[in-house]
């Protein structure tokens, strides 16, 4: 997929994309121009000049700052979007259930917090059933974890292809965990592009990001071991012929649409003749929840610590952590160094990346070098 977006003086960015890809995620430095690219591609600016290699057939765009009308409460706001829906779009329940604003139907627009407006708005928007939702910093106002379930539902549809989303968000943690693709915006132009593990790592270098996540993937196992993972809602997942134990929130699926449909109960999600196999899914690891331990051997053998996951890892760079702070009037950076190091990764038989951070003393402590075999141990995502 190409897309070639002119805005004069603002945007002229060319976005390829693979034909795949249906969670792209937008990210850049404030000001580089990702909303005027959003406003381009959804045809409101006027003096956009958008090429794109296939066609849109309804282009739906939900701003930061949710525009409802305010004259009749969210139930009268979604039967406005119904009015001029397309034949194939979700129901009004399905989209409140997605969105979790179901309790909010009765509700006046000037009553809604800011964050269950952006849910009630982007509710709205799926109501009119759009192929392509712009979301642009549509969801800055809500819970983690309210905000996660939502993004979980729109992967639904994305994964089932009834939609493709673009979304704009300067939560990294978000996006890496959702997005096919990543697309890094820097004055106007689209400066890193593609496979958002590779983008991302580039970004945690050109953002100085200290404490950096790594996207890990895997099959989610059909069955819980024990009726105790079952009633705390922890997933296990296939990772490099390793077993982990991941919470349910946090795992995106990747494919695989039984599953996420049973995630979900969502009852209007195409649901293909597909097999009913492990589910390919991704999480985030954040560097500060994982630990370095040198005693190979013992890979089974850490019941005496409360750290649940182990992988087999070699270590691939060893980097200071930067500690950027903002130092004079005219904003200069000041380039600080903490007292952490950050390592990078790569999984054992395997060619996925996973990063550490952990003190100076622990290096030393641990003698720990650039090609050591190591165990990380992880905590629960
Ligand atoms: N209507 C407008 N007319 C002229 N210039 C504009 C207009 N809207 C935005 N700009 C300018 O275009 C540039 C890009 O703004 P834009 O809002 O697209 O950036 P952004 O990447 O979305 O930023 P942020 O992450 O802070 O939301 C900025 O310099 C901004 O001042």
């Amino acid at each position: 997929m190409e897309i070639h977006a002119f805005l004069p003086n603002r945007i002229d960015a060319q976005i390829t994309l693979h034909p795949a890809s249906r969670f792209i995620g937008v990210t850049g430095p404030s000001g580089a121009g990702k909303s005027s690219l959003f406003r381009a591609l959804a045809c409101v600016e006027k003096r956009a000049k958008v090429a794109k290699s296939w066609s849109f057939e309804k282009i739906g765009i939900v701003f930061q700052q949710p525009m409802l009308f305010p004259h009749t409460n969210v139930r009268g706001n979604l039967a406005l979007a119904q009015r001029h829906a397309s034949p194939n779009a979700l129901s009004v329940e399905a989209c409140v259930k997605g969105c979790y604003c179901e309790h909010l139907l009765e509700k006046p627009i000037d009553s809604l917090s800011g964050g269950e407006a952006q849910r009630v708005a982007i509710a709205r928007a799926l109501v009119n059933g759009p192929s392509v939702l712009l979301l642009d910093e549509s969801l800055s106002a809500i819970d983690i974890f309210t905000r996660r379930k939502i993004y979980q539902f729109l992967n639904t549809l994305c994964v089932s292809g009834q939609l493709t989303c673009f979304v704009i968000s300067h939560d990294l943690d978000d996006l890496a965990l959702f997005s096919d693709e990543l697309v890094y915006v820097e004055q106007g132009k689209v400066s890193l592009c593609g496979a958002t593990t590779d983008v991302l790592s580039q970004v945690f270098e050109k953002e100085g990001v200290a404490i950096p996540s790594a996207v890990l993937e895997g099959h989610k196992c059909s069955e819980s071991v024990t009726q105790v993972e079952n009633m705390h809602g922890i997933a296990r997942v296939m990772v490099a012929g390793h077993e982990v134990f991941v919470t349910e929130e946090a795992i995106s699926y990747t494919e695989n649409i039984k599953s996420a449909y049973r995630a979900h109960s969502i009852t209007e999600v195409s649901n293909p003749e597909q097999d009913n196999g492990p589910a390919p899914v991704r999480f985030a690891v954040k560097a500060c929840d994982v630990s370095i331990d040198i005693n190979v051997g013992g890979f089974n053998s850490a019941s005496t610590v409360s750290i649940l996951n182990a992988l087999p890892c070699t270590i691939t760079s060893i980097e200071p952590v930067r500690l950027t702070s903002s130092q004079n009037k005219k904003s200069h950076q000041q380039v600080t160094w903490g007292g952490k190091v950050l390592l990078k990764l790569i999984l054992e038989n395997d060619s996925q990346a996973l990063y550490a951070s952990i003190s100076h003393i622990s290096l030393s402590r641990l003698n720990l070098n650039v090609g050591d075999k190591v165990i990380a141990r992880f905590k629960l995502p």
